[in-house]
């Protein structure tokens, strides 16, 4: 009897710490191209990860399948016919899942970012819509992974602050930001001199600038490595994405934008570089997958095993760099400028932005004129520096109705 009460016990305690060990995950952005990823992270290691809460926009169809398979707490949707239709979708499902609770719009994605059942969240979520959440699970005390830039350009002082304040460290899960944190592990920071920003250049890379009339949306979708949502590949095709890179790693890394060098690196192996005071560089590299980035911001300071390749350094025979070119490229500009000035500035050129990518996509302007409708919201921006969200969200406005009005 005493045996058998020992065994017991042993088996009963054995799964209560690893329940206790368990990570509990929200997922903002699930049916996205990070959020797919993660969840195939969190498939990997069961034993690490618990998915709590999904939330997406509109694909409600893909929400319930990966509903059916994390079984989680919480499900949230951009709106109420949203929901509706996914209760009906699951309505035909097993019974334990209809026990998730269904929630929509602002008030749904603040309550996923700061569910009581969520330790992590993981911010990836497209666009300007990340910020909100991102300052909720913040303001909860939550382990941020981060995902969506957008946050950090639109409003990087605040919630670089806020996380200070709550003593929060946010991993970002960007690949180039993720090599840099993990370049500047221990006490590198202190000798911190230049950080390598690497860009794969895109699709665009080597088109000359007479062709940029005649880009389609098709061609600017085709990312030469890595394989993303297509707002983002857009951005990488303008170099956006690298402008947007440069703001992000100024917040992230507490340093000014001139230490923050962009280098064009096509293979998209070395994620980025940090160079330090005595004049040493360290690299990070893999094969572009966004798995390594996604768990190593869930589960720091641990690394997961993921069964990912390593480059075949031998076959691949050189890594190539070369300068951006920012008179075909003309983002980067934007950016540096953004950062010079600061306060609303980056959020107006992120707003102008989406806005103009969204255009692009519809065919409703061509590429070269992603470029013009940022620079003249930019330009006739009345710039507030003394920041705070309210402002940082009036300017968001300010600039997508600019832009609408430049299309
Ligand atoms: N993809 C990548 O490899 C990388 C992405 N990032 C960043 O991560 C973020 C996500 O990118 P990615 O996964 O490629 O994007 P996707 O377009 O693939 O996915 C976007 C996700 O956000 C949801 N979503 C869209 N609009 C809203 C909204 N208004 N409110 C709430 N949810 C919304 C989408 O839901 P639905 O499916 O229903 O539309 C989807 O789940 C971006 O900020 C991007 O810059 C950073 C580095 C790499
Ligand atoms: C995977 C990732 O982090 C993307 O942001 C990637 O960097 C995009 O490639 P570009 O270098 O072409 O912008
Ligand atoms: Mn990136």
């Amino acid at each position: 009897m005493v045996c058998f009460l020992l065994h017991q016990w042993l088996i009963f305690s054995r799964s209560f710490c690893c329940d206790i060990m368990k990570k509990r995950v929200a997922v903002l952005g699930s049916t996205g191209s990070i959020g797919r990823s993660a969840l195939d992270v969190a498939a990997m290691h069961p034993d690490l990860f618990d998915v709590t809460v999904l939330a997406c926009a509109n694909n409600v169809v893909r929400l319930a399948h990966q509903i059916q398979t994390f079984k989680p707490e919480m499900a949230v949707v951009l709106t109420e016919e949203r929901a509706d239709e996914l209760k009906s979708i699951l309505d035909g499902m097993q019974e334990d899942i209809r026990q998730v609770d269904i929630v929509w719009g602002e008030d749904g994605y603040a309550m996923a970012a700061s569910h009581e059942m969520a330790d992590a969240v993981l911010l990836a979520m497209v666009g300007a819509a990340g910020l909100m959440p991102a300052l909720a699970a913040i303001e909860a005390g939550k382990h941020i992974a981060l995902a969506n830039k957008e946050t950090l350009v639109m409003a990087g002082e605040i919630v670089m602050a806020r996380a200070a304040a709550k003593g929060i460290t946010i991993y970002p899960v960007d690949s180039e930001h993720s090599a840099i944190f993990q370049c500047l592990e221990g006490n590198a920071s202190k000798y911190l001199k230049k950080i390598f920003l690497t860009a794969s250049g895109g699709p665009f890379r080597n088109t000359p600038l007479e062709k940029f009339k005649s880009i389609r949306p098709e061609d600017a979708l085709n990312h030469p490595t890595w394989d993303m949502g297509s707002k983002i590949t857009i951005d990488s095709a303008t170099l956006m994405n690298k402008a947007l890179e440069v703001v992000e790693a100024v917040h992230l890394f507490n340093t000014p934008e001139d230490k923050v060098d962009v280098i064009v690196h096509p293979q998209s192996i070395v994620h980025s570089m940090v160079g330090f005071k005595d004049g040493s560089i360290i690299a990070q590299m893999g094969l572009p997958d966004m798995r390594a980035a996604i768990s190593y911001a869930l589960a720091w300071p641990e690394r997961l095993e993921l069964e990912l390749e390593f480059p075949d350094f031998a076959s691949i025979g050189n890594l190539l760099f070369e300068a951006p070119d920012t008179s075909r490229f003309p983002s980067l500009e934007f950016a540096r400028e953004a950062c010079r000035q600061g306060g609303t500035l980056p959020a107006v050129m992120n707003a102008s932005n989406e806005i103009a990518v969204q255009a692009f996509l519809d065919n409703k302007i061509s590429f070269p004129e992603i470029f013009d409708i940022i620079e003249k919201s930019m330009a006739d921006h009345r710039n507030k520096t003394d920041l705070d969200i309210k402002s940082v969200l009036d300017a968001d406005k300010w600039a997508r109705e600019k832009s609408f009005s430049l299309i």
